[in-house]
């Protein structure tokens, strides 16, 4: 855990260095073993290692896979920070669980358990009809209608932060499996991702700032006005729970809550884009062991991503332009964790297909 105490400390798990030299050398003397030139499988070895460090075994096994998708409302929305309007978070969670977004195809694809939580959308989703099996489940875990407006006053008070993360931890302490997807919706909230990243890495908004769900450049310059301003408002953040506070969102601030439990129960985090990336950004920042457990799907086409992840010195999977959140590049970059475990287990060595070493 970070040395440092902050208004988080009392809801913050222990989690432990996985740091074992012994298997780390055993799982590269697998793949070394394997009846292919010594690292021509490339990325994929790295992610079969870092698999099995994650599970502590030689021969990882990924367990009942599942898609987290965190959404809620952000007062700055308010400012014409985003090309779409507020209403678009609801009325998407209402498509997450009608089945049609790119993330409920995707899931069903794969077949992820889709959970959306609603961590604080200004809307009333009202009781809903147990979901038929395989189909997304709505979890209501409000904390408010929307965040206030960041370029007022702090973007949620620290009790209602603290509430976002407790929360989160729950919500993944209920789940079962041994991986956790990454996924929002929040109209606004790659603001707020930016904001986070420009308080961690000291560098300007402008460099963190992008065009989001499709901002033209003039579009992007007012967003950047607006985002400077929030900065200048808050110069006096001192530790990362307060700057998730400030300048965060009850989705981002559940989602960490979500990350710090994955990791505490050792189980794989797969990152999608900006936003999600943003919260495991505060949750290293909170407790550093948390990277361990990460894995980046994919290299957002959200300006600022290339950034955070350079922040976190992580080398994403994939690359394929995506700029969508919801968690889809993590739902795309799912089979890949698969073909990393099966690689290990299945893969025949030099010795036992007779096949000649150099
Ligand atoms: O994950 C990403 O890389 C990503 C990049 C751009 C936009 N988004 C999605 O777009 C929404 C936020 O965009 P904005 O312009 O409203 O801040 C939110 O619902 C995100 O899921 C997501
Ligand atoms: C339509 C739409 C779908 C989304 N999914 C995630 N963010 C989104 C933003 C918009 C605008």
């Amino acid at each position: 855990m970070s040395d440092a105490l902050n208004f988080l400390t009392p809801c913050l798990p222990e989690v432990a260095d996985l740091s074992d030299p012994a298997l780390s050398q055993r799982l590269q003397h697998l793949l070394d073993n394997k009846t292919k030139p010594v690292g021509a499988l490339g990325q994929l070895e790295s992610l079969a290692l870092q698999l099995g460090q994650i599970l502590g075994t030689e021969a990882p096994q990924l367990r009942s896979p599942q898609m987290l998708v965190c959404a809620a409302d952000h007062g700055l929305a308010a400012r014409g920070v985003s090309a779409y309007p507020s209403d678009v978070t609801w009325q998407m969670v209402e498509n997450f669980l009608a089945g049609g977004a790119a993330v409920s195809v995707l899931a069903r694809q794969h077949g992820l358990a889709l959970t959306v939580v609603d961590c604080g959308v200004r809307h009333d989703f009202g009781p809903r009809p147990e979901p038929a099996p395989g189909a997304a489940r709505l979890l209501v875990r409000k904390v408010g209608p929307g965040t206030a407006d960041a370029s007022l006053g702090p973007a949620m008070s620290e009790a209602e932060c603290l509430q976002a993360v407790r929360q989160g931890r729950e919500v993944v302490a209920g789940l079962p499996g041994n991986v956790l997807l990454l996924g929002e919706m929040g109209i606004g909230n790659t603001s707020a991702a930016s904001l986070l990243l420009a308080w961690c890495s000291g560098r300007p908004v402008a460099e963190c700032t992008g065009r989001g769900t499709g901002l033209d450049e003039p579009g992007v310059a007012r967003k950047v006005a607006v985002l400077e301003q929030v900065m200048a408002r808050h110069a006096a953040l001192r530790d990362p729970a307060q700057a998730l506070a400030a300048l965060g969102g009850f989705e981002l601030a559940t989602l960490v809550g979500a990350v710090l439990q994955a990791a505490a129960e050792r189980r794989v985090v797969l990152v999608d884009g900006f936003i999600t990336t943003a919260a495991v950004l505060i949750a290293c920042a909170l407790v550093p062991t948390v990277r361990q457990r990460c894995v980046f799907a994919h290299q957002s086409g959200e300006r600022g991503h290339a950034l955070m992840l350079q922040q976190l010195e992580a080398r994403p999977l994939l690359s394929l332009g995506l700029r969508l959140g919801e968690g889809s590049g993590a739902a795309l970059a799912w089979p890949l964790l698969q073909s990393a475990c099966l690689v290990l287990a299945e893969m025949a060595s030099f010795a036992s297909a007779g096949v000649s070493q150099a």
